[in-house]
Formats: structure tokens, C-alpha cells, sequence
């Protein structure tokens, strides 16, 4: 792994503020170096975090495309859609269009919409490379979860395909995609943003005791950087 970095903050509102930068950084940077902001998107409390904080930073916001580090396979309208979260949340707060996010197609089984969102993915990288995003925003479940990458799952050692469908996930909806551990790891830049105090547990087994075999322990990325924002209530054991 290149390098990492754990920042605790003081506060939900330190995280968003810290995560936010961060992308105001790399999105210059990407920018100006390829034209393109590559950003692979999570749910959950990401959709808060993102939707309070980027408003007010400064960007080429028509340069990002947004990808999703794990879907759930429900209808676009369904509370449990994390990009219909983003659609109600984020759109209309950044002058960012539907047409900049690759999304799946929920009319499909997970299986076919992982398929899909492989094709959907390789149109925007190199060919014949595992893709390599500019960053990874990342959540993490309390049960040490990331994507839709659980704990224990058969899928966390998949390797054969870049997006893997998941039917049986313990948190529901069941039926999801998620992007697997060579593709995460081949980013340039993982960050997790995590608060509160319900994730404190887990956030000292990875942090603190360094459990291997967590999914969150596993995001390693091999030629990129790994960041931790974490506020007190989540660091408060370690
Ligand atoms: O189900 C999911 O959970 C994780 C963690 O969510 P959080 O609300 O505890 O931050 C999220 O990162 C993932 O995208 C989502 O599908």
C-alpha cells in the first residue's frame, strides 16, 4: 500500500468538511492532469455528508462522472436507492445532470445489472486494465462492512469480475451490486468518512487492533493513498 492517514475530527460536521476538501483537491488535480473526475460514490450516510458539504466547494463540476461503489437493485423512486438518494439529495444543490452519474439498470436481476455496470464502467477506462479511480468515497456499517462487501461473504474473495451481484446481503434490501476488492484497491485514493458513536467498536478493531480480515480492514489500496476521516463519538475507543 502507498500510504494512509487516519484524521479524527471533532465532529459530523469536521468529517463533511475535511471529505469535501479532499475532493476539491483531487478534483483539480484529476482535471487538470486528464480532463475527467472519476468518483466512485457510496450510500448510506454519504448521501448527507456529500449533499451538506459539496455545495461549497469549488470545482469544473461538468468534468465529474459518478459511479457507485455499491448499488442496491430497487427502483430508481425506492427510499432504498442510493442513487435515486442522490437524485432527491445532491442534484439541484451543485449544478451536477442525471447523465454525469453511471447508474445501473434496476429493471434487471442483480446478476444481469452487474454484468451492465461492467459494461457501463469500461466505456470510461483504458482497455484491457482493471479500472482505476480517481477516488472512492467509502462508508462502513458497523459490522465492519464497505460497499456491499460483508463480512464472511464468499464475494469478498471474488477476483474474477470488477462488479459482483449480491442477492443474499444481510442488510437489507437483498439484492445489490458492488464493485470487489481488485478494483477498490486498484484506486488512487480510498477514504473513509465514518461517525458516531455506534461504529466506535469497529472502528478500534481496524484501526486500533488492526483485524485483518474485516471487509474495511481489507481496503488496501496497492498503488494509492487510504484515508480515514473519523469524528470523535467514532474514535472515542481506540
Ligand atoms: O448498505 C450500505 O451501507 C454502507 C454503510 O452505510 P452507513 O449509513 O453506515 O454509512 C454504505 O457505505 C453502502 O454504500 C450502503 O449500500
Amino acid at each position: 500500500m502507498a500510504s494512509s492517514e487516519v484524521k479524527i475530527v471533532k465532529a459530523e460536521a469536521d468529517v463533511i468538511t475535511e471529505l469535501c476538501s479532499l475532493l476539491e483537491e483531487r478534483s483539480k488535480a484529476a482535471i487538470e492532469r486528464e480532463d475527467v473526475f472519476k468518483v466512485g460514490l457510496s450510500g448510506g450516510s454519504l448521501v448527507k455528508f456529500l449533499s451538506e458539504g459539496l455545495p461549497n466547494i469549488e470545482t469544473d463540476w461538468s468534468k465529474w462522472r459518478l459511479f457507485f461503489c455499491d448499488e442496491r437493485v430497487v427502483p430508481t423512486d425506492s427510499a432504498d436507492s442510493t442513487f435515486g438518494e442522490y437524485k432527491n439529495k445532491l442534484i439541484g444543490t451543485v449544478p451536477i445532470t442525471e447523465d454525469q452519474f453511471i447508474k445501473i439498470d434496476p429493471e434487471l436481476s442483480a446478476e444481469a445489472a452487474a454484468k451492465d455496470y461492467i459494461q457501463k464502467m469500461a466505456v470510461w477506462f483504458p482497455p484491457d486494465s482493471l479500472p482505476r479511480f480517481h477516488i472512492l468515497l467509502l462508508g462502513m456499517g458497523p459490522d465492519g462492512h464497505t460497499c456491499s462487501l460483508f463480512p464472511n461473504h464468499r464475494i469478498l474473495d471474488e477476483t474474477s469480475v470488477w462488479v459482483s451481484p449480491i442477492t443474499d446481503s444481510p442488510k437489507p434490501p437483498p439484492s445489490r451490486i458492488t464493485l470487489t476488492f481488485p478494483v477498490v484497491n486498484n484506486a488512487e485514493c480510498c477514504v473513509f468518512a465514518v461517525t458516531g458513536a455506534a461504529k466506535a467498536d469497529m472502528v478500534k478493531r481496524i484501526l486500533k487492533d488492526k483485524e485483518e480480515s474485516l471487509p474495511a480492514s481489507r481496503v488496501r489500496p496497492s498503488d494509492g493513498k487510504l484515508i480515514w476521516i473519523v469524528d470523535k463519538a467514532a474514535a472515542s475507543k481506540m
